[in-house]
């Protein structure tokens, strides 16, 4: 799929953020490798801490469908710059995401940037790590 379809599909699963506290909307859209896109948006909660992020919502979705390998993944918010995934995100998707997926942030002005998962975590702690003692 082309980067600016995904890019479509992430600015229609932002519309669906329930974002009664900070009133920042941000948008996921997760291309698996079979071309299913999973939507993502955030989603608050009177208790602070039990927010998520529109990227995890998005990587959760397809991964409780077990569906576990993904092409690419396209995040959008109303951000001066491209929007940059939080650090909880960002382990999420170096644990979940493979070394080839690519991130595509972007935001509503149409700035666009690639990262590889890579990029976004270097040296993330990962699950060869839990192996080592
Ligand atoms: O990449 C990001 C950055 C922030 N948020 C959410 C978390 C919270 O709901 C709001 C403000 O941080 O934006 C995301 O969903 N993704
Ligand atoms: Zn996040």
């Amino acid at each position: 799929m082309d980067t600016s379809l995904l890019i479509m599909e992430a600015k229609k699963a932002r519309e669906k953020a329930y974002v009664p506290y900070s009133k920042f909307q941000v948008g996921a859209a997760l291309l698996a490798t079979d071309g299913t896109v999973y939507h993502g948006c955030n989603i608050e909660n009177a208790a602070y801490s039990m927010c998520n992020c529109a990227e995890r919502t998005a990587i959760f979705k397809a991964v409780s469908e077990g569906v576990r390998t993904f092409q690419s993944m396209a995040v959008v918010a109303d951000t001066d710059g491209p929007v940059s995934p939080c650090g909880a995100c960002r382990q999420v998707i170096s644990e979940l995401l493979q070394r080839d997926t690519k991130i595509i942030l972007t935001n509503l002005k149409g700035d666009v940037a690639e990262w590889t998962v890579e990029e976004l975590l270097p040296g993330a702690f990962s699950p060869e790590d839990l192996n080592e003692q």
